[in-house]
This record gives structure tokens, C-alpha cells and sequence, in this order.
């Protein structure tokens, strides 16, 4: 039987130093499945960042477990299998020197370690990627001159050079132009298609709803985890318990918003 790519029981974390406690999740419990895409929504403050952190063991659960491909995280080594984008990617490069090509290649050093030289085949993976996001142009610019939505797109890069079967995306479209958000959808539905998982933290609801399978709010609980469909029929109270404020799902020609 084939395992969920990320199964998480009974997880809770609570962030605690002098001063003050604060719980951040509780009680989690949530399985997707190899090829899954789902968005991870919910308001400001709702443990989107903490979850993440946790999956990817930056942090230690001090509750529950976290299993990928059926394997506890203590013992999971296969970490080029995970790509990473993280929110704050794109304010990271001011003053950084290095180019658009030293920055992606720097992808495959889980793989290759540290010291290992870059070769042909290397270069050509540079190249692909490079042209899925569309940036090949910048190739050689160093990345401290870039746009933020540019710097996104070097990061989304980085993190697709390894080729990942799991892509972990921490709001990576802020900063990002309405025509590269759309790109950037179309990337992802290309990994899809090739049965990449996608585990995507954003507050663009309206986006979500329209790409990804499945959707999460979290909001300390786990309040909702079903599909997109079953998302878009939730109604006005519903997601005003999950968010905390009157909310309500509104069309537009193409797409749904949040809005309070
Ligand atoms: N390093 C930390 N130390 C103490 N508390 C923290 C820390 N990081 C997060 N928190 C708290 O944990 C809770 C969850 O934060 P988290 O960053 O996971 O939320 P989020 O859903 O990612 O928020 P946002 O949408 O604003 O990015 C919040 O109450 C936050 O203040």
C-alpha cells in the first residue's frame, strides 16, 4: 500500500520563552497524498509558518508526529526529495553577491554537497529551469539587482533544480505581478502534472480555489481539510469561524476573493 506523502497525528507546537507562551497548533492531524496539490490557508498568526517549519524539521514537534512517505521525520534523510520557497526569499538578496546562476545551481548542493563542481549536466538542468520560469535572460545578473517578484522567481527556481517530488511553497507569489502569478500557476500545474506534491501556504484565496485539488484552514485547529469544491460551498459563517472576522467568498468574472 502506497503511503500519504505527509502524514501528521495529533501535532501541536507552543512557541514559550520567559515571558510568554504562545500556542501556535493544536491537536493537528492531516494526510496528503502523493500528487496532492493543497493549499494551507488561514488568517494572520494561524500557525501556516510554524506548520511548515515543523514538516521541513526546522522545529521539533513537542506533541504528535510527522511522517513522510511513511517515515518518521527523526529518521527521514532524503531531504533533495523537498524543494523549499520560503516567504521571505525575495529580501533576502540586498547586497547578496552572487548571480542568478550561482543562486540556482546552489539547489543542487543537497545533492552534490558543498564542494562539488557543476557539470553538464548540471548546466543543462540550469537551463530548463531557467526557462520554465521564464528568466533566462537573467541568468548571469546578479541578484542583488533584481526586482522582488525577479528574486521570487530565481528562489521558485532554486528550489525546482533538484527536480523535487515535494514542493513546499511559504507565500511565494508576494511581490509577484499578475502575469507572473499566472506563469508562476502554470508552473506549478506542469509539477503537477509530472505528480509532484505541492503543499502551498497563501492568503490568495481566490487564486487557490481555482488551482489547488485540496484546501486546509488552519487556525491553531485544522477547522476544514477538503477539496476546492467543497471549500468554495463553504458558507459566510463557516469561514467567519475559521478566520475569526465576518468573511464571505465573492465572484468575480474569473475569480473568488476573500473579503471582509
Ligand atoms: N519564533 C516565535 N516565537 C514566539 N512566537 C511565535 C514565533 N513564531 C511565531 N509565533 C507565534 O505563533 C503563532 C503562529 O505564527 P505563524 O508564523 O506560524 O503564523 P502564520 O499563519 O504563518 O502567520 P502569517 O500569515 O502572518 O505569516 C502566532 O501567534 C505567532 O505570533
Amino acid at each position: 500500500m502506497e503511503h500519504p506523502i505527509f502524514e501528521i497525528k495529533n501535532l501541536s507546537y507552543t512557541y514559550k520563552d520567559k515571558m510568554e507562551t504562545t500556542p501556535a497548533l493544536r491537536d493537528i492531524n492531516l494526510k496528503i497524498d502523493k500528487g496532492d496539490f493543497v493549499a494551507l490557508v488561514g488568517p494572520n498568526g494561524s500557525g501556516k509558518t510554524t506548520l511548515i517549519k515543523l514538516i521541513l524539521g526546522v522545529i521539533k514537534p513537542q506533541k504528535g508526529e510527522i511522517l513522510i512517505n511513511g517515515k518518521s521525520l527523526k529518521n527521514f534523510d532524503a531531504w533533495q526529495e523537498v524543494g523549499y520557497v520560503s516567504q521571505k526569499s525575495n529580501s533576502f538578496s540586498k547586497g547578496f553577491p552572487a548571480t542568478v546562476r550561482e543562486v540556482v545551481l546552489s539547489g543542487l548542493t543537497k545533492e552534490k554537497g558543498l564542494l562539488r563542481r557543476f557539470g553538464k549536466k548540471d548546466r543543462k538542468k540550469l537551463d530548463d529551469v531557467l526557462e520554465l520560469l521564464n528568466i533566462s535572460d537573467l541568468k548571469e545578473k546578479n541578484i542583488s539587482l533584481l526586482s522582488g517578484g525577479q528574486t521570487q522567481r530565481v528562489f521558485i527556481a532554486r528550489a525546482l533544480i533538484s527536480n523535487p517530488s515535494i514542493l513546499v511553497l511559504d507565500e511565494p507569489t508576494v511581490g509577484i505581478d499578475a502575469r507572473h502569478v499566472k506563469e508562476f500557476y502554470d508552473v506549478l500545474l506542469t509539477l503537477k502534472e509530472k505528480s509532484v506534491t505541492i503543499l502551498l501556504v497563501t492568503h490568495d484565496i481566490g487564486v487557490v480555489v481555482d488551482h489547488a485539488d485540496e484546501v486546509a484552514c488552519l487556525n491553531e485547529h485544522l477547522h476544514f481539510h477538503g477539496t476546492n469544491h467543497e471549500f468554495k460551498n463553504l458558507g459566510e459563517a463557516e469561514l467567519s469561524k475559521i478566520y475569526g472576522f465576518p468573511l464571505q467568498l465573492v465572484s468575480h468574472d474569473h475569480e473568488r476573493e476573500c473579503c471582509s
